[in-house]
């Protein structure tokens, strides 16, 4: 029987009106092993029972079994044009920072309503499908912490200012005493630019692009460039839906742990796929639990996609023969598997 292949994502209807969807989103760049991060989001996703399918856009350069590998487990998988800022000599915080403002792409996936975007390096121990239910017009996301060695060329960082504490060493302009007045006003809010609620338009990716050419380009590559584009309808959401590793040993106590949805693998040497353990803070006790609850997703095939779609369909009673996916290429690049009874 010839595969039946699924059309765009379920578009439901109101009163007329075709209702778009909803998704995660990823981005995958390169032929390295960020791979496995986006399978084991994949997988977590599952595992939580996330009602969204996860669209991974991805650079030309990411290879064709790499592509299927994310096919298979349930993806959609979008190619997309990189972006590069204008030319320029800045120092990235970390080099390749350069790659990610190819990120800026995923506002052209206007067949969504809203995205929740989560870097591969991420992994959801909760269900958070309602923060699709946030209210429309803001961009959503967690603060970010200025204490590690990656920010030491902000100001922030030289006077040991930090948003997570911004009580423990006051802005300039809130203290007794005298500082340099360059230093300006209190920084706005900054969000972690690995995970963010946000709503597609290609009118808006048009304007993010325009802009780009136009402005100063920094350490912190695109998360400092979405910071300063959408700082009038930023709205900072719970630490828990974006723990960024350093918090643990940064900010202690802001942290509950147990409470933790989300959990951003972004501190050096924390990639749960190429752990050793040798890095600074790699031998805490609460890292080794989180890398190890990461690989567990990860190594779990009953959490494959085909496997657990069987499983659901056993769990209907359903005497369905196996579920074989076939990875039906479409026209416009993207992978999206074709379940089809066999
Ligand atoms: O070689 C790379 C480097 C980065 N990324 C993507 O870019 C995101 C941002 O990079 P990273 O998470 O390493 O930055 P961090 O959050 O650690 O600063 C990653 O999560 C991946 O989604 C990728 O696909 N391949
Ligand atoms: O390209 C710039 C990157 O900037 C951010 O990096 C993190 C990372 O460097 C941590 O090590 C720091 O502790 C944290 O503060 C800092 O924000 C995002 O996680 C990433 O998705 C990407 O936007
Ligand atoms: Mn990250």
């Amino acid at each position: 029987m010839a595969p039946i292949v699924p059309t765009a994502p379920a578009a439901g209807k109101s009163g007329g009106r075709v209702m778009k969807s909803r998704a995660y989103v990823t981005f995958l760049a390169g032929d390295g092993d960020y791979v496995k991060g986006v399978v084991g989001l994949a997988k977590g996703l599952r595992k939580v029972g996330s009602a969204y399918r996860l669209v991974v856009a991805v650079l030309p350069d990411v290879p064709e079994a790499h592509r299927r590998i994310l096919a298979t487990q349930g993806c959609v998988v979008r190619e997309i044009e990189p972006v590069y800022p204008p030319e320029n000599h800045i120092r990235f915080a970390m080099a390749y920072y350069v790659i990610n403002y190819s990120k800026l792409r995923i506002w052209n996936f206007e067949e969504y309503s809203k995205m929740i975007y989560l870097d591969a390096d991420i992994q959801v121990y909760d269900n958070v499908d309602h923060l699709f239910d946030r209210p429309d017009g803001y961009l959503y996301a967690v603060m970010d912490c200025f204490c590690e060695k990656t920010w030491s060329h902000t100001p922030q960082y030289k006077i040991g200012y930090c948003q997570q504490c911004p009580d423990k060493v006051k802005w300039p302009e809130h203290s007794k005493v005298a500082w340099p007045a360059e230093m300006g006003p209190t920084p706005p809010l900054y969000f972690n630019a690995g995970m963010f609620v946000f709503e597609p338009g290609r009118e808006i990716c048009d304007r993010l692009l325009e802009t780009l050419r136009v402005v100063p380009v920094t350490p912190f590559a695109e998360q400092d460039f979405l910071n300063m584009f959408f700082e009038k309808i930023y709205k900072p959401i719970p630490l828990v839906y974006n723990l960024v590793l350093a918090m643990l040993w940064r900010h202690p106590e802001n942290v509950e742990l147990d409470n933790v949805k989300v959990v951003h693998y972004c501190a050096a040497g924390s990639k749960p796929w190429r752990y050793t353990g040798k890095e600074a803070n790699m031998d805490r006790e609460d890292i080794k639990t989180l890398v190890a609850k990461w690989l567990d997703i990860y190594n779990d095939d009953s959490l494959d996609y085909v496997a657990a779609e069987n499983a659901v369909l056993q769990e209907t009673a359903c005497s369905l023969s196996p579920i074989v996916t076939v990875v039906t290429e479409t026209s416009n690049n993207s992978y999206i598997p074709t379940p089809s009874a066999a």
